[in-house]
């Protein structure tokens, strides 16, 4: 009963559809991310205290005790227009073809990636090991704190890749065959592989096939043996490798294709590679229920006992959105993976679920990320359309901890004024509900299985209930794990949350939560101690004040202190 995929010899990795085939413009000169010309330096800071009167020359990777990590982006930010206006909505961007050289990957830094997604659809494992290290080396030689998420592939049904071709134009009325027999190459004309023994047995006459989630539909006329014959209904661009769906009566088609495994045997093989290449974040596609979460974190915990690896559920089948709840649970975040979720229920039913995903993420304490088709049209053209700002403009408004770009950065002609979008729409979004007081405040359940945990969470919320009474500048959080800062950003506070960690690993995953501004640092259990270096070090680079006012919490000490900056 058992069905299997079979895994077709990837891509060029290079390959761009025609239509798209520009080289990818340097930075724009306009919309320049920060006006700021001391983006080139490095970023680890000495204590004006230090005797070392260089600042900036700390080793990098930053382990020295009077240095603190931050990069150049978030200083200037900072420095030049205040903690208030500093982008509270993360920004993950997927890396491809458009953005895999060092130079294109430092802009997408510059200009507000705090993530950067490897999707292991596509590609081999020597390219992304290429770009996993660039934004490693980027990190210890800039200070930034990009985090990786390698997203895996899943048991999806997908067809192969075009002979070469880097896309087909389907057109309507014309007949294609779908098969499952391995052609030699040349692929006849009109003649689409597909990755999945059992299709041509699970699909009957009279289904629909959807390409890519609807961008192309064939109706499915004939079947031969192996071959199935399809009009096309709905004529589009066919992309190499795209994902393949059924429907039947209105209905996605769940044969057997819905017994595949999640992780599929390439999955594993993936998830392999990217715990040796200490990737911090895996997606797992077309989770179906908790026990593959629970699974698969076991098995990196049993693999890496020094590094953690955070596991993102992405939601996106009909039934992780029936177990929401306990997928939710059992993972470390979740993604509201909104392309093959529009294949898998009606496309009216997204923004409902979009809404719910993000309330429960919030509710549970998991960071979430909105994915899929925000600026979509900006894979070919410059600027936006209306719609997809508003569109973008909703997850921020739901308070969603990040955005994501797919196409758009990894093959489009404009990724990083794609990324200027996400951030000036996001800045803007906020501002204005801030200044109107519009956030519905959000009974938060309490999260916490122990007392101790309970009183840690109770502070948290004390802590960003008071820092929106009195309108403090920020919150100060030293933490060795980061759980007290994602419990503050659970509250999405008015102000921002600087979050000292001396762990470069937490560091990172940080930066995927809502309003953190992470920093390493190396820390006692001395909090006032903690505080004074920690002002010096920030005052000596300009990044805060005297007189501005600071909430300061530590993992180490039950306690909320309010104190204007010496
Ligand atoms: N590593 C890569 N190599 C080649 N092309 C890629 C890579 N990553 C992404 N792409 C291209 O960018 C498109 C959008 O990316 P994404 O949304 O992550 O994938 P998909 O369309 O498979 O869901 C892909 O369809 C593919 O054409
Ligand atoms: C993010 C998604 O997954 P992928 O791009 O891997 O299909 C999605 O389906 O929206
Ligand atoms: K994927
Ligand atoms: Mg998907």
């Amino acid at each position: 009963m058992a069905q299997s995929l079979r895994f077709l010899s990837p891509p060029p990795t290079v390959g761009i559809p025609s239509k798209l085939s520009h080289s990818v413009p340097p930075i724009p000169s306009l919309r320049r991310p920060f006006p700021c010309p001391r983006l080139r330096h490095a970023f680890s800071i000495c204590a004006a205290a230090s005797p070392s009167p260089d600042l900036g020359v700390v080793p990098l990777g930053g382990t020295a005790a009077s240095s603190i990590d931050v990069d150049a982006v978030t200083e200037a930010e900072l420095k030049e227009n205040g903690f208030r206006s500093t982008r509270r909505t993360k920004l993950v961007c997927t890396i491809g073809p458009a953005t895999c050289s060092p130079q294109q990957i430092e802009a997408l830094a510059v200009g507000g990636m705090n993530v950067a997604r490897i999707n292991m659809c596509h590609g081999t494992h020597e390219w992304h090991r290429e770009v996993i290290r660039q934004v490693r080396r980027l990190n210890e030689e800039k200070g930034f704190a990009v985090a990786v998420m390698m997203d895996t592939e899943g048991s999806e049904i997908h067809m192969g890749d075009l002979g070469g071709a880097a896309s087909a134009k389907a057109e309507d009325g014309e007949i294609w065959t779908f098969s499952v027999r391995a052609f030699n190459s040349p692929l006849p004309e009109r003649t689409i592989i597909v990755n999945y023994d059992g299709f041509a047995e699970d699909i009957r006459v009279g289904d629909l096939l959807l390409v890519d989630g609807g961008m192309v539909r064939f109706e499915v006329t004939e079947k031969i043996g192996p071959d199935v014959k399809c009009r096309c209904i709905d004529p589009g661009l066919l992309l190499p490798r795209a994902n393949l769906t059924f429907w039947r009566n209105g209905r996605l088609v769940r044969e057997r294709n819905a017994m595949l495994p999640t992780i599929s045997s390439k999955d594993w093989l993936d998830i392999d590679f990217g715990i040796s290449e200490g990737v911090d974040f895996i997606a797992v596609s077309f989770v179906k229920s908790a026990e593959v979460i629970n699974h698969l974190k076991s098995y990196i915990a049993a693999r890496c006992r020094d590094k953690e690896i955070a596991v993102l559920a992405k939601i996106e089948s009909v039934d992780s959105l029936k177990n929401l709840e306990a997928i939710i649970l059992a993972s470390d975040g979740a993604m509201v993976a909104r392309g093959d979720m529009g294949a898998q229920i009606p496309l009216e039913e997204v923004p409902s679920a979009q809404q719910k995903i993000v309330r429960t993420c919030r509710q549970l304490n998991k960071p979430v990320i909105v994915a899929s088709q925000l600026l979509e049209s900006m894979i070919e053209y410059p600027t936006p359309t209306r719609a997809e700002v508003a569109d973008v403009s909703e997850a921020v408004r739901q308070r969603a901890d990040a955005l994501m770009l797919s196409g758009e950065s990894a093959m489009g002609q404009y990724p990083d004024k794609a990324l200027a979008v996400l951030r000036s729409v996001s800045l803007r979004i906020e501002r204005w509900w801030r200044e109107e007081k519009r956030h519905e405040a959000m009974e938060l359940p309490v999260v916490a299985n122990s007392f101790s945990d309970n009183i840690i969470e109770e502070i948290c919320n004390s802590a960003a209930k008071m820092a929106n009474n009195l309108g403090v500048d920020a919150v100060f959080v030293f933490t060795s794990t980061g759980h007290m800062a994602s419990l503050l950003s659970r509250c999405r506070p008015d102000c921002p949350i600087f979050a000292f960690t001396s762990s470069t690993s937490v560091r990172r995953r940080l930066n995927l939560q809502w309003g953190l501004i992470p920093f390493r640092l190396s820390f006692s259990g001395d909090m006032e101690s903690n505080l004074n270096r920690t002002f010096a070090l920030l005052k000596a680079r300009g990044m805060i004040q005297s007189g501005d006012l600071v909430i300061a919490l530590s993992d180490q000490l039950q306690s909320i202190q309010v104190m204007n900056v010496p």
